[in-house]
This record gives C-alpha cells, sequence and structure tokens, in this order.
C-alpha cells in the first residue's frame, strides 16, 4: 500500500477560547477522493485550513510528501499553495472584476505562464468543467453552479497534486451540485489529483472514495482506504453509496 501523501497527526487548534481541532488525525493518500462530514461546528474547516497551509495548527504534526508543513515558512508554504494545491470554497470565491476566462488564467499568469497559452489552458479547462461559451462573462453574470465549475478549473488549472474542497456544493441546488460534483470527481480520477472534500450531504460524500467524521474537533468515524490496482485510487470497504464497486467512469455518470 502506498504511503499517504499528507499525514496529519494530533492537531489541536484553537481560535481565541474556542477549541476547533481537539487532536484530529487524518491521511490523504495520492489520487484519494476523500469526504470530511461532521456537524456545523465540528472543526471541519480548521482541519481543511491546516492541511491545506492556510492556517497553522497550535500543535499536531502536518507533513506534505516529506515536508513539515506546520512548520515550514511562509514563502515555501506560499509556492505549495500556488504550485501542489488547489482550494475551492462554498462560495468559488472568484474574483468579481474579472471575467471567467481571467479567473481561470490567474494562476497560470502569477506561475509565469505567457499570457496567450495561460488563456489557451484556461479556455480548455473551461471546456472540461462544461462552461466553455462563458470565458467572457464575470461571476455575477453566472449561476451559482456555473461559478463554481469556473472556481474548479481555476483551482485545477495549475495541476496540483491535491484540491481542497470546503463545501463546493453547499450553495447550489441539487441539480447543479450534482454537475459540479461529478465533474471535480471525474476530473480528479482522469488526472490523479487528490481531493479532500467537505460536506454535510450525505448525497455528495457518496462520490467520494472514503470519508472520516469529526465531532468536537476530533476525527469519530473513518472508513479504511483500499488502493485499487493501479494504485491511485479505489473505493474503501466501509464504503459510501457512491464507492460501493463503482468504477471511476461509472462514478462519474
Ligand atoms: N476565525 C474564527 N474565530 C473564532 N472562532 C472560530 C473561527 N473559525 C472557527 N471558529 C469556531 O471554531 C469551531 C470550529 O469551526 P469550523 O468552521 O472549523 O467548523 P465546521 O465544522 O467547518 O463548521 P461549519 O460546518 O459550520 O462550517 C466553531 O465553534 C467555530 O465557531
Amino acid at each position: 500500500m502506498s504511503n499517504p501523501l499528507l499525514v496529519a497527526r494530533d492537531l489541536v487548534k484553537t481560535h481565541g477560547s474556542t477549541p476547533a481541532l481537539r487532536g484530529a488525525s487524518v491521511d490523504l493518500h495520492a489520487g484519494e477522493i476523500l469526504a470530511v462530514t461532521g456537524a456545523s461546528g465540528s472543526g471541519k474547516s480548521t482541519l481543511l485550513h491546516c492541511l491545506a497551509g492556510i492556517v497553522r495548527p497550535d500543535e499536531g504534526t502536518v507533513d506534505y510528501d516529506g515536508e513539515r508543513l506546520d512548520r515550514l515558512p511562509e514563502k515555501r508554504l506560499g509556492e505549495l499553495r500556488r504550485t501542489d494545491f488547489g482550494v475551492v470554497f462554498q462560495f468559488g470565491q472568484l474574483i468579481p472584476e474579472l471575467t471567467a476566462a481571467d479567473n481561470v488564467a490567474l494562476p497560470l499568469l502569477l506561475a509565469g505562464t505567457p499570457r496567450s497559452a495561460a488563456r489557451e489552458q484556461a479556455g480548455e479547462w473551461l471546456e472540461r468543467f462544461g462552461v466553455r461559451g462563458q470565458e467572457a462573462l464575470r461571476p455575477g453574470e453566472m449561476s451559482g453552479g456555473q461559478a463554481q465549475r469556473v472556481a474548479l478549473a481555476r483551482a485545477l488549472v495549475t495541476g496540483p497534486r491535491i484540491v481542497f474542497a470546503d463545501e463546493p456544493t453547499g450553495a447550489l441546488d441539487s441539480l447543479a451540485g450534482e454537475q459540479v460534483m461529478t465533474a471535480l470527481v471525474h476530473t480528479a480520477r482522469e488526472t490523479g489529483t487528490a481531493v479532500l472534500l467537505i460536506t454535510h450531504d450525505a448525497q455528495v460524500a457518496a462520490y467520494t472514495d472514503r470519508e472520516v467524521s469529526l465531532r468536537d474537533g476530533t476525527v469519530t468515524a473513518e472508513g479504511a482506504w483500499h488502493p485499487s490496482a493501479d494504485g491511485t485510487s479505489g473505493p474503501s470497504a466501509a464504503g459510501t453509496a457512491g464507492s460501493t464497486g463503482t468504477t471511476s467512469t461509472e462514478a462519474t455518470r
């Protein structure tokens, strides 16, 4: 079995006087699609922020591919956030003044890709997420589902190894939510990108390989990780509805 790509151990994080994490541990494998569930206030977003290097835990360790993320200097963390990690939030957080194409091209431009190549790649990613033809629209001119698909294109355009998604369908109706999840899972499987996905929604969790549940800042339930034959991804024996023996192609239909 492959070693996990990301390993968090005994994370503790307190916001002011509010404890958010009280010793949470979780692993994420390369290519794995992991759901993090739990009641409101159980610490899901704080866990994601610690794992993505957005906030530092007060205690505990986060190892990412041989580096101690919780101890890295800001500069290296910034690099990793630009190159290895993609992040999507509940409200896509696209830049309102920029068109869809420019929002998606931006991470490439920041990484030094020439403008014409960045525009071309942005177009390809918008196509992948079914929003080609919307290039010139600004976020305020799109539906919520379109905006989330643009946000996913922006998160994946640089070829990250992990996408962190904090309730990406939480603000969408069920049809739009399903389209966004289908696009995310399909693309993640195609590209071998690991996804850590926070959700309240059992239907959304059903698209994933494995689920961990948080309660009061600790992990209370965890499915087992079973890589598939190619070693990159696979459903858990504990199995959620969408992963009970479905192939990646089936899961995205
Ligand atoms: N910036 C902050 N300042 C103060 N308290 C915070 C902050 N962020 C989170 N908290 C508190 O920490 C606890 C965990 O919050 P967190 O957002 O991680 O939980 P969550 O499971 O993601 O919740 P939700 O599902 O409602 O988004 C909650 O009690 C929350 O009120």
